[in-house]
């Protein structure tokens, strides 16, 4: 394998010798089949020097003092795959008895500078096998998003993550999402490039943009319903309970028939309808959230409880009825009142942008993976974009989304606007478009105008 790679790498540095100016895409192969060269040739080393070796078994030791031979070298784990990557490399490696995916996964920091990469994380396949996915330059600096993407229903492409995988936000897995970050830290950025990517699958958008609907109206015509004050989204919110309701009925209807024939599957989510009775999956996007939870009259606190119940049903009922919540907000804790953070423990999909102090970073991780709070804390103010990602399972990665501007969104939204579901439900929350404005060729001059 390694000489295969020294051939690779003189064949085509000669070929860069004989014409130097050469595509950005040369100079990356290159780069990278030299990433690859250097970490097969120092491979043994690095793996002793960061004590990621075993001693050799017994039998071996037993086999070189009876054939009078040098004892056999202390063994590293086995590379079982060495895939060159876009951004660097993939090393899938077989750990020998008594080694430990900890212990790799500590020497990450080690192995960096070792094999002169820009970053190295770690992650257990299954027992015994362990991924090191190492990058050669800082991916997140400027986000390219690769040209082949896994786009599946309700899954979606939607940041770059630091080792130089895509991170996906997948509904299926993790239904509810609460993003939170510091004012300009690039939330509606991220939320932003989210609608984009959603527009292309068959799912109806619902928005709550409370900042007086500057960042979702422009996107209206893929929306199915929009509401940009906290009396309207009220009402917005108890006819998606209602519509839940509605979904409910028809899961159970269609329950009934499965119960009666033998061995066909039993629906307990939308998913398990057949396609002709599947109702459309709803994602509902709530923009700075606090502005729902906040009140200073008697009346305006009615309105708040109303709209955090309805929130609440939403969360915890709402999966099996196909509808998935994308909360944003600057903070989201329990100073916002009573039961906001029941709310927040159904939000599994967890990611800060740029935060300025440790509770609202631990308002989005305390509860679930406690060493992301720090990294959340830690990202700095020239980075817009850049955040912190995990869930349930107390796993964490940074990301950052491409810079998707409000033009990007609204012709993506625009081109797709034939998929906006019709909700009989929301109807009355459905955005007031204007006529499709057709560029009326202006007629050319006759006369030169007159000049001073
Ligand atoms: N992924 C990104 N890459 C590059 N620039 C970004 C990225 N995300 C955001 N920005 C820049 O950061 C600025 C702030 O982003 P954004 O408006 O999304 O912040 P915000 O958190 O929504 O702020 P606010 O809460 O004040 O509305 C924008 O001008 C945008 O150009």
């Amino acid at each position: 394998m390694s000489r295969l790679f020294v051939v690779l790498v003189l064949v085509v540095a000669a070929a860069g010798l004989l014409r130097w100016r050469r595509p950005a895409w040369y100079w990356l192969t290159f780069g990278i089949a030299l990433a690859t060269l250097r970490v097969l040739v120092r491979y043994a080393s690095v793996m002793e020097a960061c004590g990621l070796t075993v001693p050799p078994p017994r039998w071996r030791l037993a086999l070189a003092r009876m054939a009078n031979r040098p004892a056999p070298a202390s063994r590293a784990p086995r590379i079982l795959r060495l895939r060159p990557t876009r951004t660097g490399l993939v090393l899938r490696l077989g750990l020998r008895p008594g080694q430990d995916a900890f212990d790799v996964a500590a020497s990450c920091d080690r192995l960096r500078h070792s094999f002169a990469m820009y970053g190295v994380t770690s992650r257990e396949i299954r027992s015994g096998v362990v991924e090191l996915r190492m990058t050669g330059y800082d991916v997140l600096a400027q986000v390219q998003m690769p040209v082949k993407v896994d786009r599946t229903p309700m899954r979606v492409p939607v940041a770059l993550r630091e080792d130089g995988a895509v991170h996906y936000r997948d509904y299926r897995t993790c239904p509810h999402a609460l993003t939170v970050g510091a004012t300009k830290s690039g939330k509606s950025v991220y939320q932003r490039n989210l609608v984009a990517e959603l527009a292309t699958q068959d799912v109806a958008l619902v928005g709550i943009d409370c900042k007086q609907g500057v960042e979702l109206f422009p996107l209206a015509r893929r929306f199915s319903a929009l509401a940009d004050n906290p009396d309207t989204a009220a009402d917005l919110l108890d006819a998606l309970v209602t519509h839940m309701e509605g979904v409910y009925q028809l899961i159970r209807a269609n329950q009934r028939i499965t119960a009666d024939i033998p061995d066909a599957e039993i629906a307990a989510d939308i998913w398990d309808l057949p396609e002709t009775l599947r109702p459309t999956p709803i994602v509902l996007l709530v923009d700075e959230v606090a502005e729902l939870a906040l009140f200073a009259t008697k009346e305006e606190e009615k309105r708040r409880d109303r709209i955090i119940t309805a929130l609440a049903r939403l969360a915890q009922l709402g999966r099996a009825a196909g509808i998935y919540l994308e909360i944003c907000g600057q903070r989201f804790g329990s100073e916002l009142g009573k039961g906001i953070t029941m709310l927040r423990a159904q939000l599994t999909a967890r990611t800060a942008h740029r935060v300025n102090d440790e509770t609202s970073a631990n308002m989005a991780f305390g509860d679930i993976a406690p060493d992301a709070v720090l990294a959340a804390i830690s990202i700095p103010t020239d980075t817009p974009g850049l955040a912190v990602t995990g869930d349930s399972t107390g796993g964490w990665a940074r990301i950052r989304t491409p810079h998707t501007s409000m033009r990007q969104a609204v012709n993506a939204c625009n081109r797709h606007a034939h998929r906006t579901a019709e909700l009989p439900g929301l109807a009355a929350f459905r955005p007031e478009l204007p006529p499709t404005v057709s560029l009326v060729k202006i007629p050319a001059p006759t006369e030169a105008p007159a000049s001073a």
